[in-house]
């Protein structure tokens, strides 16, 4: 299933993670919507490939998430491409972006690349360091980003990010009602079927990461809880 309106669940896994074969057979073949092959450091053509290479001897769709263009490889199903709507520098929310269009224009198929609204909430994950954001926001600085994304932006993504840590279920709630045409993806901090559940009730889309690398058998439970 190509259309990311239509999912539920996605895994994101870490190239510069190790894993093993058997444990990435059972996240491949758990159910999920999808596998997103991304992280924000430590990522390189090298793991990038290996890991697509891997991915790919099972039928469910791989998606890379760009966090630098030089790891940028054929292969995937979709690209994202993340633009951070709270960051306080423009590298991350379109000098980037420019630049790769500058240089790649005419070779970019753009059916294949979604973009994704991020607004990170968790000042202490690596994505919030690298992107310099702007974490002190309040109920109304996220509704605000959310409708941004949807009826200024046209945005097919909104990623409320909580990467590393458990966010609030109500504020995700409180987003969802905001959006429409917008997908409304959550990430962060999801260790057990029942936060899958919690979360899963308001997001359109909630993407498990760090868990698969710390308790499979859990992370595994996190598909049939919204499914
Ligand atoms: C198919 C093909 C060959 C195409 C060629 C054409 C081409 C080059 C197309 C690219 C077009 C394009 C516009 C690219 C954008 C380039 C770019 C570098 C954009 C910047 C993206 C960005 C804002 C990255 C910032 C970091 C970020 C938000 C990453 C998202 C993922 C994330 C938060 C992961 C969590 O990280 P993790 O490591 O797990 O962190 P924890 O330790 O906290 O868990
Ligand atoms: O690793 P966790 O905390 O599950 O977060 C998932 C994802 O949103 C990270 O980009
Ligand atoms: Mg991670």
């Amino acid at each position: 299933m190509y259309d990311f309106r239509e999912w539920k669940h996605a895994f994101k896994l870490d190239p510069n993670k190790d894993i093993t074969d058997e444990a990435l057979e059972r996240i491949c073949e758990s159910g999920t919507d999808a596998i997103i092959v991304g992280g924000s450091d430590g990522i390189t053509l090298e793991n990038v490939l290996g890991l697509m290479a891997r991915v790919r001897r099972f039928s469910v769709p791989c998606i890379m998430e760009i966090s630098s263009l030089e790891t940028v490889t054929p292969g995937f199903d979709l690209y994202f491409i993340p633009t951070v709507l709270n960051s306080t520098d423009p590298d991350w929310m379109m000098n980037l972006h420019h630049q790769a269009v500058k240089e790649y224009g005419e070779i970019i198929n753009w059916d294949e690349m979604i973009v994704e609204g991020y607004c990170i909430m968790n000042p202490d994950c690596k994505a919030a360091a690298l992107t310099k954001a702007n974490t002190a926001l309040d109920e109304g600085d996220v509704m605000a980003y959310a409708i941004m994304a949807e009826k200024m932006f046209h945005l097919p993504i909104f990623y409320l990010e909580y990467s590393g840590t458990y966010g609030d279920p109500r504020l995700v709630e409180m987003v969802k009602e905001n959006l429409s045409e917008t997908v409304l993806f959550y990430g962060g901090g999801i260790k057990t079927a029942e936060k899958a559940k919690e979360m899963g009730q308001f997001a359109d889309v909630i993407v498990v990461g760090n868990i698969v690398y710390d308790d499979l058998a859990m992370a595994l439970k996190t598909v049939s809880a919204v499914k």
